[in-house]
């Protein structure tokens, strides 16, 4: 079955521990934390210290996003805080083997991200050092957006791609997932999906998130 992992994106940001229990309580197997520092991508949002003091207030395990400039720079930082998955941009970063193994040696998981227009071809020598591929189905920066349908063929090649070399990648689609596109993104070959607005501006997430896993 897939997996579902709401953003805190569109949490009120003003009762964290609530708004994350909810999600607890309504059957969620990771949480997504989005994190923007306003040069990657056009908005900021939060850092470290949000994050570490998220620990201890959840099961779920926590699946870091940076939409950072130089997320070297801070790698450690994100690690101490708690993060269970670590995923990072092929666009910002130049020496991306270095980082991805550099998260891997400190028993993190890492994760890697495309923007919507970045081709597959940019992971094709990192296939073997990561353990999931984040597929960007929106352009970063924001909650709420639309889902961009090309991304439906951009999911189905890379399905392709990873069971060819190495099958037990996972594959995450985030940015403008609902129940009405959540049967297509499966289909087409998504473990994980991400869901922010979907899931926090409803007035019952539980029900939400339980449509999403049992979508088809
Ligand atoms: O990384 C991002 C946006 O950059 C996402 O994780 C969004 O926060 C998902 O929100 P919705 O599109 O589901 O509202
Ligand atoms: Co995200």
């Amino acid at each position: 079955m897939v997996k579902v992992a709401p953003s805190i994106l569109s949490a009120d940001f003003c009762c964290l521990s609530e708004e994350i229990k909810k999600v607890e309580n309504g059957g969620a197997d990771l949480l997504h934390i989005d994190v923007m520092d306003g040069h990657f991508v056009p908005n900021i949002t939060l850092g470290p210290p949000v994050i570490s003091s998220l620990k201890g207030k959840t099961y779920l395990p926590f699946d870091v996003h940076l939409m950072i400039e130089n997320p070297e720079k801070h790698i450690d930082d994100f690690i101490k805080a708690g993060a269970d998955i670590i995923t990072v941009h092929v666009e910002s970063t130049v020496h991306l083997n270095r980082l991805v193994n550099y998260i891997k040696n400190k028993g993190i998981k890492p994760g890697v991200a495309l923007n919507p227009s970045t081709p597959l071809s940019s992971l094709q020598y990192i296939l073997d050092d990561i353990y999931m591929i984040l597929i960007m189905s929106v352009n970063p920066g924001f909650g709420g957006q639309k889902f961009i349908p090309k991304m439906l063929e951009k999911i189905r090649d890379l399905k392709r791609v990873i069971l060819q070399e190495n099958p037990e990648i996972l594959i995450e689609v985030d940015g403008g997932i609902n129940e009405e596109n959540a049967p297509d993104i499966i289909k087409a070959g998504a473990d994980i999906l991400v869901a922010g607005s979907a899931i926090y501006l409803s007035s019952n997430p539980g029900d939400v998130i339980e449509k999403l896993k049992t979508a088809h």
